[in-house]
């Protein structure tokens, strides 16, 4: 289980994220919405290791984020808003060089398998010609080399078709619910965060959010 306990982010006397508190169990996709500039990205950051907090507690079971870092690493899959794979690699080499520098070691039918999954057919191709699904399908790939329990995705599914949305949606509910991963995810879409996510967290002070959220039966936290 993932514990977070008043968390707290300042950026010099700019407080971007204050007393948040939640806990995400295995199996649980938990949707993070809120306006532009709210602290989503700065959230996953900090729960990626990359950002450390102000003040406040986070536990990844009995793992301490202030003292266990490494080992938290390992267990975390963070996919951030911007695409990071080699166009000029294809999809093959993009999944071996990533495979490479993982903890995890995967054979090329693991890798090929991987991609399959999320119906990423293009083995052979350079990356740099795919479609923008594709591509946010590899990124979404890369990030499970390594078999994270914890996946953070910042707006995975952004800018692509109804199509890719839908069988990247399919692929994270299969995930979460068959391999008991815990998933937390960003995205702006709330047609997609009631069909996707178990729970809500709405962070920053637009009631926008809660009122579009508020009927539609799923537990919201707000902050
Ligand atoms: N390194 C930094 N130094 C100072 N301020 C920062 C830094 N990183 C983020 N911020 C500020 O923190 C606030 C929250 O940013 P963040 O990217 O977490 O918001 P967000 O909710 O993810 O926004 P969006 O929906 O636009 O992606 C913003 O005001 C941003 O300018």
């Amino acid at each position: 289980m993932l514990n977070v306990h008043s968390l707290t982010k300042n950026y010099g006397k700019k407080t971007i994220l204050q007393d948040i508190s939640f806990t995400v169990s295995p199996g649980e996709i938990i949707g993070l919405v809120g306006e532009n500039g709210a602290g989503k990205s700065t959230l996953l950051s900090i729960i990626a290791t990359l950002t450390k907090s102000s003040s406040g507690d986070i536990y990844f079971n009995d793992l301490d984020f202030k003292k266990d870092r490494k080992a938290i690493r390992k267990k975390v899959g963070f996919v951030p808003q911007d695409i990071a794979i080699w166009d000029n690699f294809t999809v093959e080499e993009n999944m071996v060089f990533f495979e490479k520098l993982s903890w995890e070691k995967k054979n090329n039918n693991q890798l090929k398998q991987l991609c399959l999954e999320m119906k990423l057919d293009k083995w052979k191709e350079p990356a740099g010609t795919l479609s923008g699904g594709m591509k946010r399908k590899l990124n979404l790939a890369i990030s499970l080399i390594h078999d994270p329990v914890l996946l953070l995705l910042d707006e995975p599914t952004v800018g692509i078709d109804l199509k890719s949305r839908i069988e990247i949606g399919t692929y994270l509910k299969k995930l979460a619910k068959e391999s008991n991963k815990m998933i937390i995810y960003i995205s702006h879409d709330m047609d997609e965060i009631t069909s996707l996510c178990d729970r809500i967290i709405s962070i920053g002070e637009d009631p926008f959010y809660q009122e579009i959220l508020q009927n539609n039966g799923k537990e919201i936290l707000s902050f």
